[in-house]
């Protein structure tokens, strides 16, 4: 019997020829012609290697040439001038895209391959993509020190930002990185930083090498525990300066050298003026975290003063979720030359990440409270941060909380620095709970394994609802976030929308919702400390719904005082007391169109 596989074989063999003689036959008539000349030859296999190679290399140009024969002979009927031209071109590949016809069939031909080009050209780039996205940590240019601390966190591959980044930072270059919230830009600073400190040699009487700022408390402790892990395998120095904390203790660890230096810009201002021995003209790179908060937080004239003080020749970079004009601002006030844009997300169509499923809840008035009573008493092993519009707002719901028996965390700005990280780090190592905060908790704050975001007072601006829902979906785990809006609030929503946040209604039936108003009531009137709370969470309420920046649709004339009191657990409707300086706040925009250009611009505001 034969074997099938070898007949196959020698099959599949002579059709190779074959296909090459037929390719060469038709394609190739002199080549032909000299192929017989060289059957003669005595060195047949060597020959037909050598054919071979000549076969395909002129079979290549053949086609072209072949190609450019078909369209030459059919522009010879229509067009003798773009033949020339074709002719003069012969050595051109793309010839036949550049050469403009009015034959409408031709036309057709170069669109139908300039369209094969460009789809070609789009899955090699998609394959490229791919290829980047497998790199792991250990094919980046990365010292064999922070190598083992990543190990040792069990990280294994960059994101996209810290791909993309770190590479360029480590090359001295001047950074402006924008990625969406939980995308893993504190290790696309620190990595480089401790690194840059490694390259350097700093040691402790070479002062700091790396200065880190951040808007808060809270975010710069969360950057220390990350400094934590990554310089534990090198001999650099680490530390923090914070308010709120023993500003002489923070001088001595100062003067003693901190090479990687985190702080807030306030606490870090005091140091460079009045700190004596605190040797910052080493200093190689200067980070700003969340940098469009830093300025919002009315941080820029410390900016200012701050910058003065570093050396000139340095590195700078600015880290952001969002973009804004403040933005633009910061850059301008910190970096020489332009730096190099890197925005991971800025061609997606979805400001928050895929794995955040996100609603909102249309809420009765006077059913706000019972509503996110009905959620949390069914959402009870979760772990869920519920923001609310000010600080007085969180205190009395807390209190409320708990006397309704459902326990909770508070975070807010007017606490002790101590009790801030205490509730912070309490609520970080929880498995489930809830923490009631204002937008202190907004930003930056990496607490893993939060289920829920309840937005129960509106944010001022979609950029700040992006930070908000972007405690939860962190780092490709899923979340979910909810906003209560009160009828007239509802063209907020538009501008959400225009914002690139994907929103799904979210229905609770009436009957769902638990009716606990009557004992509510009751409860509150019959207890001093708890209507003294209600009622400055009312007034509060209304004060900050005054002073919205989105004027128009915030408008406390719509509100139906009497309602929202009770909403507050109220039987009566206490006298409202407008802050003046809210006038100044109002926005000057008056109607949809005006704010939606003002909008896409700050959405559209890249560099
Ligand atoms: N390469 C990685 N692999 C796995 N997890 C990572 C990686 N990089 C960061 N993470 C984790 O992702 C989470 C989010 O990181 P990080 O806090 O740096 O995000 P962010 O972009 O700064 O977010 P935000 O804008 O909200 O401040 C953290 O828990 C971090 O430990």
């Amino acid at each position: 019997m034969s074997n099938p596989r070898k007949r196959n074989h020698s099959k599949k063999e002579k059709n190779k020829n074959k296909g090459a003689t037929i390719q060469q036959n038709q394609q190739q008539p002199k080549k032909r012609r000299i192929n017989k000349n060289q059957n003669n030859n005595a060195n047949k296999t060597k020959q037909n290697q050598q054919q071979n190679k000549k076969k395909r290399n002129q079979n290549k140009t053949n086609s072209n040439k072949n190609n450019r024969n078909v369209q030459q002979n059919k522009n010879n009927n229509n067009n003798k001038n773009q033949n020339q031209n074709q002719n003069n071109n012969k050595n051109k590949i793309n010839n036949k895209t550049k050469t403009k016809s009015n034959n409408p069939k031709q036309k057709q031909n170069q669109q139908k391959n300039q369209n094969k080009k460009k789809t070609k050209n789009k899955k090699k780039k998609k394959a490229n993509t791919k290829t980047e996205k497998e790199i792991t940590f250990k094919q980046m240019p990365i010292i064999s020190q922070i190598q083992l601390s990543l190990e040792q966190q069990g990280f294994v591959k960059p994101t996209e930002i810290q791909r993309r980044s770190i590479p360029p930072f480590l090359d001295g270059k001047d950074i402006l990185g924008n990625a969406k919230t939980g995308s893993g830009k504190t290790l696309a600073f620190m990595i480089p930083c401790a690194q840059l400190l490694h390259k350097g040699k700093f040691q402790p009487r070479n002062g700091v090498g790396a200065l880190i700022i951040a808007p808060t408390r809270e975010l710069v402790l969360q950057i220390m525990k990350v400094a934590e892990y990554i310089m534990a395998n090198q001999p650099q120095t680490f530390g923090h300066v914070i308010g709120g904390t023993d500003k002489s203790e923070e001088a001595r660890k100062l003067r003693n050298g901190v090479n990687l230096l985190v702080a807030t810009p306030g606490r870090l201002l005091d140091h460079l003026q009045n700190t004596r021995g605190f040797v910052i003209r080493n200093l190689q790179c200067f980070v700003i975290d969340e940098a469009d908060r830093v300025l919002e937080n009315g941080f820029e004239e410390e900016l200012t003063q701050i910058v003065k003080y570093l050396p000139k020749k340095r590195q700078t970079v600015l880290f952001s979720a969002t973009q804004t004009r403040r933005i633009k601002d910061l850059a301008k006030l910190s970096f020489k030359e332009k730096p190099m844009y890197i925005g991971v997300h800025d061609d997606q169509n979805e400001a928050t990440v895929e794995t955040l499923e996100q609603g909102y809840v249309i809420c009765p008035q006077d059913k706000k409270f019972l509503i996110l009573f009905t959620f949390l008493r069914r959402n009870k092993n979760k772990k869920i941060i519920v923001f609310f519009s000010s600080v007085n707002s969180v205190k009395y719901h807390y209190e409320l909380l708990q006397y309704l028996d459902i326990d909770a965390m508070f975070l807010h700005g007017k606490q002790k620095q101590k009790v801030r990280t205490n509730t912070f780090n309490n609520f970080v190592q929880a498995t489930e709970g809830i923490l009631l905060c204002t937008n202190i908790a907004a930003r930056g704050l990496d607490i893993p394994e939060i289920d829920w975001i309840i937005q129960v007072d509106p944010p001022q601006k979609p950029r700040e609802y992006i930070h908000r829902v972007g405690r939860t979906a962190r780092a490709g785990k899923c979340g979910k976030a909810v906003l209560l809006v009160l009828q007239p609030e509802l063209d907020f929503l538009k501008y959400l929308r225009l914002a690139k946040i994907p929103l799904n209604e979210y229905e609770i039936p009436e009957s769902k919702i638990e009716d606990i108003q009557s004992q509510l009531e009751a409860m509150i009137e019959k207890n001093y400390n708890l209507k003294a709370l209600a009622i400055d969470a009312f007034r509060s309420f209304f004060n900050a719904y005054d002073s919205h920046f989105l004027k128009e649709i915030f408008d406390v004339n719509k509100l139906h005082k009497d309602k929202i009191a009770r909403s507050f657990g109220l039987t009566f409707t206490p006298q409202l007391h407008f802050a003046k300086n809210n006038k100044k706040k109002k926005s000057t925009l008056h109607n949809f169109e005006q704010i939606k250009n003002k909008f896409k611009k700050n959405i559209n505001m890249k560099k």
